[in-house]
């Protein structure tokens, strides 16, 4: 069958040239599943059984069993790749039987085992699972479940995944990362496990967050399994319990810091770029003292980006604009938005580092413009109102320190507590990246009802569910349903009565990062650009449609994720490609990838993007 014979809409010159890329490609992958060529392995028997990577179970058919020294090591029924998974549901399903009272821990946990097992054995059957039902085990995977796999890591602990970078292995960084059996990797995903989620430090148990990330690399970008790589830099813990706990897997020392840390992150680096020169390292938990520093550091060296700072901040715009837009206002109006913000960490810093910008553009993007802006913004961390009067004040965060006689004027100083600031200023926006569940109080809310905006937006990023500053259900029954509402975590639409639904949008940097990842990938750009970024996060925010934004949906459900990833990959490769940072991949030089029109970039994007298939599989010596 010829590989494209399913794309008949694709023009006879794009076919062409996608041809011609995709048998470069094939020539150069070590292993591929690309169209329906087959996969060369080079083991047999049980070895084959024991490799996630290549294992198909009781999917094998007869002749692959002959072939492969398979006949009688399985049980001699031959299912279909569906019918397996019908086999396996009945497991995994068995659980939502039991579970009457609505989602519990346990139960949770009890998925995230079981999907875990499958992922430890057949990698194809299980993104083919967590594919094909994204919205129901995304949170099982991923946000807010992997919080929980993390603060229970060294139980649940069984099969290791991804690779672990240590203190102890000063020196050793640029020869162990072969240890790693994979020719090409194009993702990592790395984390110090610093600041997991809003859960603290949870050092070396921390990998857990990089492997759900990458998980949905696989499930939203389609990036090959066997192309991604969990690392876990572990320069020590913190935190007190695990330090004296027996059982903690990671150093059981306290955190290098200064120079000394630099110098593993550095080694890390310089190690993984070695070997896979084309890789891309998101960065991930980090807490905001390093996130910053490591993401000045590298950005303009390395192919990365911190996931934390720089895909929160394209979501919040994302979701700020759709929130604009559901007032029945042009998106070019969000420079009126009076918004405060709670948290002046790595996720809230960044968020209102890209809204200044974002405003500062719209507003004539100049100097004035930029300096004018930053008056739309009151931050409030630990200590209160964030003003000049502040001492030791965070560098990141003296930006947007307000100045004290203007905040005298507005009956505010400094320290003042988020009820009081929300009472004097009246926010069209309200947004939390504090970590602190419940933040946003029965006061704060009440207080939100005076605010001058038609429909106020209340944005409750901090995850996992219980660091939510507010439920929605709070947030409506107070506000009533005029209002929009987001959060980092999950939560169901709240039924407000009377066919009315209040609608809880996801706010999440998963509707970036996958594509962040896969644009640059694909366009082969040395760097990811702020400008890259920006055309990430407005493609997400054009991806809604007025009638949805109208009835308070403002980020898509998490079942058109595979979707909106594409196309915000593709909005990534224009905007390197208009850069000139493009340098193409795999065969897919940059002068082609400027011939493309939209439409044909996202093709290209498409083609580009695993599919989890069996592929026949064929024996070969090593
Ligand atoms: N939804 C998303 O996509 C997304 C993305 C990134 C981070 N997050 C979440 O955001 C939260 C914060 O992440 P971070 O990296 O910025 O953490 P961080 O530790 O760097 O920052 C937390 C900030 O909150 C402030 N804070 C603490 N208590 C407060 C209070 N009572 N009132 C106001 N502010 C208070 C702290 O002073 C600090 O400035 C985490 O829960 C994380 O899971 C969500
Ligand atoms: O991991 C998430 O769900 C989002 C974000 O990266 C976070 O740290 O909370
Ligand atoms: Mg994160």
């Amino acid at each position: 069958m010829p590989i494209f014979s399913n794309h008949v809409r694709l023009s006879s010159s794009l076919l062409q040239r996608l041809k011609r890329h995709v048998t470069a490609g094939v020539h150069r992958s070590f292993t591929t599943t690309e169209g329906n060529r087959p996969t060369i392995v080079h083991k047999r028997s049980l070895d084959i059984l024991h490799d996630p990577w290549f294992n198909k179970g009781t999917a094998f058919s007869m002749t692959e069993r002959d072939r492969l020294d398979l006949r009688g090591l399985l049980p001699p029924n031959v299912m279909s790749p569906n019918l397996q998974i019908e086999r396996f549901m009945v497991d995994l399903k068995r659980l939502q039987v039991q579970a009457r009272d609505g989602p519990s821990d346990p139960n949770a946990l009890a998925k995230w085992r079981i999907l875990n097992r499958l992922h430890d054995r057949n990698e194809t059957m299980y993104y083919k699972v967590l594919i094909a039902n994204i919205e129901e085990y995304a949170p099982v995977v991923y946000t807010p479940t992997v919080g929980l796999v993390c603060q229970n890591y060294s139980g649940l602990f069984r099969r290791p995944r991804g690779m672990y970078f240590s203190a102890e292995d000063r020196g050793e960084m640029m020869s162990m990362v072969y240890n790693w059996p994979a020719e090409q990797v194009d993702m990592i995903v790395v984390t110090d496990g610093s600041r997991v989620l809003g859960l603290g430090d949870l050092g070396v148990h921390g990998i857990g967050i990089a492997i759900g990330k990458l998980d949905l690399y696989v499930a939203a970008a389609g990036i090959n399994p066997q192309r991604v790589l969990p690392v876990m830099i572990d320069v020590g813990t913190n935190n007190g319990k695990l330090l004296k706990d027996p059982l903690y897997l990671g150093l059981q020392q306290h955190r290098l810091d200064g120079d000394d840390y630099v110098a593993v992150v550095d080694e890390f680096m310089e190690a993984v770029f070695t070997r896979w020169p084309n890789v891309i390292v998101q960065f991930e938990d980090f807490q905001s003292k390093w996130a910053f520093k490591l993401l000045q550091r590298y950005r303009n060296t390395y192919r990365m980006f911190n996931d934390d700072v720089q895909g929160t901040a394209g979501v919040a715009i994302a979701g700020l604009l759709g929130a604009v837009r559901a007032q029945g206002r042009p998106m070019i109006d969000f420079p009126k938005q009076k918004i405060v913000v709670a948290g002046a960490g790595s996720a809230g810093i960044g968020v209102l580092n890209a809204a200044r910008k974002t405003m500062a553009r719209m507003l004539g993007n100049n100097e004035i413009a930029y300096e004018s802006a930053k008056s739309q913004f009151w931050v409030v961390d630990a200590k209160g109102l964030i003003t000049e009067g502040r001492e030791n004040i965070d560098p990141d965060a003296l930006p947007f320190a307000r100045n004290l006689k203007e905040m005298d004027r507005q009956g505010l100083r400094e320290g003042a507590s988020l009820v009081e600031v929300v009472k004097q200023v009246k926010p069209d926006v309200l947004l939390g990246l504090s970590a602190v569940g419940g933040l946003f109080s029965k006061e704060v809310l009440e207080a939100l009802k005076d605010s001058t905006s038609t429909r106020p937006a209340i944005f409750a990023m901090s995850n996992p569910t219980k660091n939510a500053e507010c439920t929605p259900e709070v947030a409506f029954s107070i506000l009533g349903d005029n209002i929009i509402f987001a959060s980092g975590s999950p939560f169901r639409d709240v039924d407000l009565g009377n066919g009315r639904i209040g609608h809880c949008n996801q706010g999440n940097n998963m509707y970036l990062f996958p594509g962040i990842g896969l644009g640059t990938l694909l366009s082969g750009s040395r760097v990811i650009s702020d400008g890259m970024l920006q055309a990430a996060a407005e493609r997400l925010a054009a991806y809604m449609s007025d009638d949805e934004v109208i009835q308070g949906i403002i980020f898509p459900s998490i079942s058109r994720i595979r979707d909106i990833t594409q196309e915000v990959a593709a909005a990534v490769i224009k905007e390197a490609v208009e850069e000139d940072l493009a340098e193409g991949h795999n065969g897919m030089d940059a002068r082609e990838l400027r011939k493309f029109s939209q439409n044909e970039i996202v093709e290209y994007v498409k083609k580009n993007m695993w599919n989890p298939e069996y592929p026949t599989l064929v024996y070969k010596q090593d």
